[in-house]
């Protein structure tokens, strides 16, 4: 399903590996009972057909569903669309998907005018029920499809089941609702009904989703350190950060997986960016992740990979089965353009994300790469579940805890009090406080 080569990454380095055993024989055990919350997608198959059911209804009545979320709660969606249907999928594609997961009053007036709302869909996912950018969004968004006769029953609500606002309005409504398992975080929930119900709406297999993943599982559970793909790469990033790589580059040879590579980044940096270990010691754990896409950053980033700093580890993605399109004999006599005749894009592509990743090892840099077999749910499920069995892997070497963010709270805290929310009264005064002071201490220039 997936190929992990880890030769160039490791280069001699398995014997210091040794020390990440124990964490990975603990990781093991918890991944082999499902203890780890991340495993809980893997119960996820009996909802699909609830899922499936509501989304056959809305799209005889709908031909655009307008995607309300953030986060974990919009960004596996966008990497399992754009994977499995293109970049280019709403031009042509029905029903249509778009994902709002931003503020963005330029936005929100565009797609107000744009859509032809008697025939848009909402759909408002958002784990905790609280986040306010998505509120926001989904309070003005349901009005104006409130004013173009939409109907509440057709609203599709995804969250937690706890006892929330979201809940609430839900019940209301009357809108339908989907809820991931309360101990599942946001940015490991695409293979719940946050990426599950919007792949059924475009005719994604779920089951097929789920399989990817649980046939990762499997192999990550049987397999010993020695051969196991995830405790070599997961220790060989260890390694290389204690030796002060500290910015994880995901180089995504194929545009189809750029979407995938935001996903990543907030899995990657939300789950180990901690200030503090298990035991509360201070640690500033956490390498940056960065996201790029070959072979168009090669024209953009390769020149600092290659030449700036020596911090940087390298993942490279690539998908083997690839459609043959030829390249037509053309202007021949040109030499630039001769060498193309009878040649595929495919192997172009392979050939320059080859040269890449040689002319980095070349330099010194460490390499690994992940192929996907095709362009499938199967194979993108088990991408996803890889990468975020990887990331609590790696959690578990560092002590941190890859299920909270708690250094995203204070800033929604202080948005909450500015922006007058009942139970924030109290601390308002003090962010006030704090935003005064902010701005009196401000220098500006103009130019
Ligand atoms: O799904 P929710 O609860 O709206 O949260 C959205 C995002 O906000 C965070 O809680 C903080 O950034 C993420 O972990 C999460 O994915």
């Amino acid at each position: 399903m997936l190929k992990v080569d880890v030769g160039h990454f490791l280069a001699g380095a398995e014997e210091e590996l040794k020390i990440y055993q124990e964490p990975f024989f603990r990781f093991q055990e918890r991944l082999d009972s499902c203890a780890y919350p991340f495993t809980l997608s893997l119960e996820e198959g009996r909802k699909i057909p609830a899922m499936e059911a509501v989304a056959e209804r809305l799209r005889s009545a709908y031909e655009t569903f307008l995607v309300l979320g953030i986060g974990g709660s919009s960004l596996g969606i966008k990497a399992l669309v754009q994977f499995l249907k293109g970049p280019y999928y709403n031009l042509a594609g029905s029903p249509r998907l778009l994902v709002l997961d931003n503020i963005s009053p330029h936005l929100a007036r565009q797609l107000t005018d744009l859509l032809d709302w008697r025939r848009t869909g909402l759909i408002y996912i958002s784990k905790s029920g609280s986040t306010p950018e998505t509120a926001a969004n989904f309070i003005y968004f349901y009005q104006v499809y409130r004013e173009a006769g939409g109907r509440p029953q057709d609203l599709v609500f995804i969250c937690d089941p706890g006892d929330n606002g979201m809940n609430r309005i839900a019940r209301e409504l009357g809108a339908e609702v989907f809820h991931l398992p309360p101990p599942l975080p946001g940015r490991y929930s695409v293979l719940s009904p946050v990426g599950l119900f919007p792949a059924a709406l475009l005719g994604i297999s779920g089951e097929e989703l789920l399989e990817g993943a649980r046939r990762v599982h499997e192999v990550l559970t049987a397999k010993g350190p020695e051969t196991n793909p995830l405790f070599l790469l997961g220790g060989g990033i260890c390694y290389w950060s204690a030796r002060g790589k500290n910015i994880h580059v995901l180089f995504n040879y194929e545009t189809l997986l750029s979407e995938f590579g935001f996903w990543f980044m907030q899995l990657w940096a939300e789950s180990l960016g901690k200030k503090l270990s298990l035991t509360g010691a201070e640690v500033r754990a956490g390498t940056t992740p960065l996201a790029c896409v070959g072979t168009t950053d090669q024209h953009s980033l390769l020149q600092l990979f290659k030449e700036g700093p020596d911090d940087k580890i390298y993942g490279f993605v690539t998908i083997e089965e690839k459609p043959e399109v030829v390249l037509p004999s053309l202007f021949t006599t040109e030499k630039e353009y001769a060498y193309f005749g009878g040649r595929t894009l495919g192997e172009q592509l392979a050939v320059e994300q080859l040269a890449t990743e040689i002319s980095l090892v070349r330099e010194g840099r460490p390499c690994y790469h992940v192929a996907l077999h095709d362009v499938s749910p199967a194979s993108l499920g088990a991408l996803f579940y890889f990468f975020e069995a990887l990331v609590v892997f790696v959690a578990e070497c560092w002590q941190v805890n890859p299920f909270d963010q708690p250094g995203v709270e204070e800033g929604k805290q202080i948005t909450y009090a500015l922006m007058g929310r009942k139970d924030y009264e109290a601390r308002r005064p003090q962010f006030e406080a704090l935003v005064e002071e902010f701005v009196r201490r401000r220098r500006i220039y103009t130019v």
